[in-house]
């Protein structure tokens, strides 16, 4: 069922969220929030500490439930499912703190994130086992492509405890597209990383934007926004407070009062 929601609609939304709210007992982390995310749009998502941001990425990834309002994935209601089914659905998302398996390699980390193997079943695997093998060496070669892509391949077979937090946010972002996502939710990708790597993310993220993929992206880093978002939503206090370009969020009185903690 298609969900009615401020901002661009129709059949290129990939991601609407409809009157979402969170209340952890008095407190309403997000209140009555409304946006539609279209495809091939990276969408900001800026506020003060405390407004609700990564509250509303626990809604629309499904590791919490709203108290009330809906989420739809490409038109579908997926408010019910849990967080593992949205991401078979697409979902893919990163964290503020990524944290690795830090023993394992590079390779083994990222290969972990893949969906839907038929080797998963022990009766997959003695039905067909040329059928796994052969899923197996596809699975290893694309996560040696996706870690070459975010330029780790050199260190794949290092366990990923000896990544810088920069290394481990590109880690975290060839492990979330090894699920194939058509959305991906982007929690603080700058924040404790180098400015050189930061070059690097942004680089990598507008070129997998390029390949049609959605993303929301969380960010503080205020130059990061404007260079990838076409479109901001503004939260402050769990609600939404206004949207435009960076440039114009940036400049509205409302914002800066809200920064200032006047709303906050
Ligand atoms: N599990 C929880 N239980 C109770 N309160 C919570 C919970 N998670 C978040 N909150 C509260 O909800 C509000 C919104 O928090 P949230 O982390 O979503 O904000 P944020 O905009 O992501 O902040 P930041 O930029 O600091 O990450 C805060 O007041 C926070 O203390």
């Amino acid at each position: 069922m298609m969900i009615a929601a401020s901002g661009p609609s129709g059949p290129e939304t990939v991601l609407s969220v409809s009157h979402a709210s969170k209340r952890y007992g008095g407190l309403v982390a997000v209140d009555d929030v409304s946006f539609n995310l279209a495809k091939g749009e990276i969408l900001g998502l800026i506020g003060p500490n405390g407004a609700g941001k990564t509250t509303m990425f626990d809604l629309v990834a499904g590791s919490q439930k709203p108290s009330s309002g809906r989420i739809a994935v490409h038109g579908r209601d997926v408010s019910g499912q849990s967080a593992h089914r949205r991401i078979a659905h697409g979902l893919g998302r990163t964290f503020q703190i990524p944290r690795p398996f830090p023993q394992l390699s590079l390779i083994d980390n990222v290969l972990l994130a893949r969906q839907n193997q038929t080797g998963e079943g022990v009766i997959a695997n003695f039905l067909s086992p040329r059928r796994v093998a052969a899923e197996e060496r596809a699975a290893v070669e694309k996560a040696r492509a996706l870690l070459d892509f975010v330029l780790l391949s050199r260190l794949e077979s290092e366990p990923a405890k000896v990544l810088s937090g920069g290394q481990r946010k590109l880690l975290e972002l060839a492990r979330v597209m090894m699920a194939d996502p058509a959305i991906v939710l982007l929690d603080e990708p700058a924040a404790g990383v180098n400015a050189t790597l930061l070059e690097v993310i942004i680089d990598r993220i507008t070129e997998i934007n390029r390949r049609g993929i959605s993303f929301l992206l969380i960010e503080h880093n205020i130059d990061m926004v404007s260079r990838l978002c076409g479109r901001v939503l503004v939260m402050a206090s769990g609600q939404l407070l206004c949207e435009g370009t960076a440039q114009q969020v940036a400049t509205d009185p409302r914002v800066i009062e809200a920064y200032l903690g006047g709303a906050a």
